[in-house]
């Protein structure tokens, strides 16, 4: 029996946490940001805000109490919004100590520092002369397919291969599998860069061009974000995997993802402000993902046109058509 605490109780740290309970053996804490959403949870048996539908049993125990939640986990497992981590592990230190195993779920690049979550973690708990081993869970699984108990498979990523094999066996499930990598670069920025490319495809909705256009996205999307996530030290067949071209298919394609729907209102000539309030306090990271990604890409001197383009129409400098239309305009060359 293992005690785990699933920190962030948006909608995909709650499907965990009931993906957890359900495969049993396991004691689940899951810790709610807010103090309001915790009490919803506990006194309705619901996430009612994030993911509603899904009955969370009492068994799991939710508090927004951080030491009460990390108290006695083995392993930890977060999943809030990439701008909310630095400082939340900042107030997670405290609490941690040698022996327990880290697990982000957030897909994201830090603002300004152009981190990834896995570093931007490390990073924090240096300060703290406390260092423990951060894996990633990264893959195609919306919240609510999870939650509803659809099989799905993620990949589980640690430099420490150990770690990754015991999480598998800790994490996997019926309906939950995972396939270990010790490429945390490349699983890492793969499930990060997807969501750029799934506001682009939104966009492609959105101007209803049709299935062709979709499907090139989709593929010269990968081309780009390979290149980036490989220039940056991530193997190139990690992204031909679950945490590359898996993620990119299911959010460039799912109706579930809010990256998506964000796109497809900026491609029906809804302004950024608006798009963002449709989501009603839900995350859609590839927004801020675009800004870093291209930070990254500048660094490292990395090609990446579809990025470009979606940064261009978020800072409101493009219409969603002139972009495409540039797309559609660059010199030619090889596949
Ligand atoms: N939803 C999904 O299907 C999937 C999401 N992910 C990733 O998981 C991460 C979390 O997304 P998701 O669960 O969907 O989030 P949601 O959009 O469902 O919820 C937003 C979350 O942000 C939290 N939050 C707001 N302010 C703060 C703060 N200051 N500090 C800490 N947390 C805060 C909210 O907590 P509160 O209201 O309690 O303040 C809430 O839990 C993202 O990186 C996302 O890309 C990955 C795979 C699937
Ligand atoms: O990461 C996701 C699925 O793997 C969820 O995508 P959205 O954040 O676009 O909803």
């Amino acid at each position: 029996m293992s005690r785990i605490a699933v920190m962030g109780a948006g909608a995909w740290g709650t499907a965990l946490a009931l993906s957890l309970w359900r495969r049993g053996g396991h004691q689940i804490a899951l810790w709610a940001h807010s103090p309001a959403v915790a009490a919803t949870i506990r006194g309705t048996g619901e996430n009612k805000l994030f993911l509603p539908g899904f009955a969370v049993p009492g068994e799991i125990t939710v508090s927004s109490d951080v030491a009460e939640a990390l108290a006695g986990a083995e392993i930890i497992l977060s999943a809030m919004p990439s701008r909310h981590v630095r400082a939340s592990y900042a107030s997670f230190a405290a609490h941690l100590h040698a022996g327990q195993i880290l697990v982000s779920a957030t897909k994201g690049i830090e603002d300004g520092t152009l981190l990834r979550m896995s570093e931007v973690i490390a990073q924090v708990l240096a300060a703290r002369n406390l260092s423990l081993p951060v894996a990633v869970l990264s893959g195609p699984s919306f919240a609510q397919e999870l939650a509803a108990g659809a099989p799905t498979a993620v990949t589980i990523a640690c430099s420490d291969t150990g770690v990754a094999s015991l999480l598998q066996q800790e994490f996997g499930s019926g309906s939950l599998r995972l396939y270990t990598n010790d490429d945390v670069v490349g699983v890492e920025l793969g499930g990060a860069l997807k969501n750029v490319i799934a506001l682009a495809a939104g966009v492609v909705a959105g101007l209803e061009l049709g299935h062709n256009s979709a499907a090139a996205l989709i593929t010269r999307g990968i081309a780009e974000t390979t290149r980036l996530a490989v220039a940056c030290g991530g193997r190139r067949e990690t992204l031909a995997g679950l945490s590359g071209m898996g993620d990119l298919i299911l959010t460039c394609t799912g109706s579930l993802s809010r990256n998506r729907s964000v796109g497809i209102q900026l491609g029906r000539g809804a302004t950024l402000a608006d798009a963002l309030a449709g989501l009603n306090g839900k995350v859609a990271e590839g927004v801020s993902t675009a800004f870093a990604a291209l930070g990254l890409a500048e660094r490292y001197g990395v090609e990446m046109p579809i990025t470009s383009q979606v940064v261009a129409i978020l800072k409101g400098e493009r219409s969603p058509l002139a972009a495409i239309e540039e797309l559609m305009a660059r010199p030619g060359r090889d596949e």
